[in-house]
């Protein structure tokens, strides 16, 4: 777990969900004081990897956001890519299992040390913030509770060796007390009071999300949709306190 002396801004992650390099950087550009800005599959698709370049020129934190699930071999060899760009954080689906998890992380590893620099954390999705217990039920026909299944999927991904997981604030109370505080824990799926819900399922407040025990907060709409995206950016870092 991160030191909770933590300054709040350092702990929330904006999501730059756009599908240009000039969009993206717009936002960097009107959001100067976020430290750690997550590069998804959207504008990885629509840019390339020359928006981690920038990224990086300007001394940000980079959570890259591919959710890679393939078999072992293909995983690794993504993941032995992706570490080549000095990310911070990089995710994988938990779903793709423990030799997949297994050969991402060395992969990971052995990709950043080929080039002499530190290696990402790599980070399981456990289970979609959009994904409810019915649809857990009925669509994916997995016959476990949700905090359980959530709580499976991060066990197996620290049974791998990954660093952490990404799951909803309304499992990691759950996740923190059973994987202990060195497991990084990574929450979406965050809303101030005041902001839309959107497609997100599985909500809390950002205040409650830390308080429950997640070392980082995902936050996109409640600010880049907000009328006032400063404001409302620094309105999350004042309620944090
Ligand atoms: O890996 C993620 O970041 C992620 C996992 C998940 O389960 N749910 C989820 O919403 N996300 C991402 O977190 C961000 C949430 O954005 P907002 O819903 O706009 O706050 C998006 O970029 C999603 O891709």
């Amino acid at each position: 777990m991160v030191a909770t002396s933590m300054c709040p801004v350092d702990r929330i992650i904006v999501p730059l969900d756009v599908s240009t390099e000039a969009t993206a950087l717009e936002w960097l550009d009107r959001l100067p004081t976020v430290t750690f800005w997550k590069v998804g599959l959207e504008l990885f698709v629509g840019a390339g990897p020359q928006i981690l370049k920038i990224l990086k020129q300007r001394q940000k934190r980079i959570f890259l956001d591919l959710k890679f699930h393939d078999i072992p071999n293909t995983m690794a060899g993504a993941c032995r890519s992706a570490a080549g760009y000095g990310v911070d954080l990089l995710t994988v689906h938990a779903v793709a299992g423990e030799i997949a998890l297994k050969a991402a992380q060395t992969a990971a590893i052995e990709g950043a040390a080929a080039i002499g620099i530190q290696p990402p954390r790599v980070i399981a999705i456990t289970l979609l913030t959009s994904l409810t217990a019915r649809a857990l039920a009925f669509e994916l026909k997995v016959p476990l509770e949700l905090t359980d299944y959530a709580l499976q999927m991060a066990l197996l991904a620290q049974e791998s060796g990954l660093a952490g997981a990404v799951c909803s604030p309304q499992e990691v109370k759950q996740l923190r007390n059973s994987l202990g505080p060195e497991f990084v824990l990574v929450c979406p799926g965050v809303r101030p009071k005041w902001a839309e819900t959107g497609d997100q399922q599985r909500s809390l407040t950002p205040a409650a999300a830390l308080e429950a025990g997640a070392d980082y907060l995902v936050i996109g709409r409640p600010i880049t949709a907000s009328p006032d995206p400063v404001a409302a950016f620094d309105r999350i870092c004042e309620e944090l306190g």
